[in-house]
């Protein structure tokens, strides 16, 4: 059985965002997920997250000056001490939340970026991502890491599938896995089932949006029921992020999950 979670960062925005969690609790959501709690005090995340009865699913590891443009910490010469502080921030609200995995974005390139740069970049990543690991590990956590298309992130260090599996196996921890997002996927590769009968091994966590607006799962170019369930055939026993923003008000746009137990 597919699980849905909601992402609050893009679903009941209609709402503030403590009181997103009720709201995606009442449409049917079992879990949830987002960019960043870091905003609120992770007692009060929490408050929200025990009053909605919603299991926590997934956040991201602060992303450095989101405001300013940044994208993650994870690939960046220089940020290297930042980037371990923010491991040790976002796995102490992944401890109060009870939430099993977080999301390490790469960051961006410079514009400019030529193979050096491209090199030390990546050199970074694994040692950063080592290093995250290994904490999180040792927090009984996953790691995760996303390929993200570049039409909507230019420059994003990591939007390939198999950049992503090299980076996977190169760093070597079994806690490291991949958060496969089919929006992203179709923009940058398409043919989404072969991936995911491909990458079924290597993944942690799975999200979904209509392609190309990231609207509603059921607007777009992608028959999400076929792909679906060819993950469900497959066996993925985890869990399916709604990572899109709805065309009109996120109730109006919840038919298309009537079939996973949501409610419009
Ligand atoms: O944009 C996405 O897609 C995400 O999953 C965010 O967490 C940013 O990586
Ligand atoms: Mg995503």
């Amino acid at each position: 059985m597919i699980r849905l979670a909601a992402n609050l960062s893009m679903l009941f925005t209609e709402h503030d965002f403590l009181d997103r969690f009720a709201a995606a609790a009442d449409a049917g959501f079992h879990g949830v997920e987002y960019l960043f709690p870091y905003a609120h005090a992770p007692e009060r995340v929490a408050e929200a997250l025990r009053d909605s009865g919603l299991e926590q699913v997934l956040f991201n590891l602060p992303p450095g000056d989101w405001e300013a443009g940044e994208r993650g910490l994870a690939s960046l010469p220089g940020r290297e001490d930042e980037f371990r502080g923010s491991v040790v921030e976002a796995l102490r609200y992944a401890e109060a939340l009870a939430c099993p995995r977080v999301h390490a974005m790469a960051g961006l390139l410079p514009e400019d970026a030529d193979d050096e740069i491209r090199e030390a970049h990546h050199a970074t990543y694994l040692a950063n991502l080592r290093f995250a690991a290994s904490e999180a590990a040792s927090a009984g956590r996953e790691l995760l890491i996303e390929p993200i298309n570049t039409r909507d992130m230019p420059g994003y260090f990591l939007s390939r599938q198999d950049q992503a599996v090299a980076v996977l196996e190169s760093v070597g921890a079994d806690n490291l896995r991949l958060q496969f997002d089919l929006y992203h996927c179709q923009i940058m590769e398409g043919d989404l089932i072969r991936h995911l009968e491909r990458l079924l091994p290597h993944i942690g966590h799975v999200q979904i949006a209509g392609v190309p607006e990231r609207h509603e799962p059921d607007v777009g170019e992608v028959h999400y029921p076929a792909v679906l369930k060819r993950l469900e055939t497959l066996g993925y026993r985890g869990w399916v992020g709604c990572e899109y923003r709805p065309a009109a008000g996120t109730r109006d746009g919840l038919g298309w999950g009537k079939p996973y137990g949501l409610v419009s």
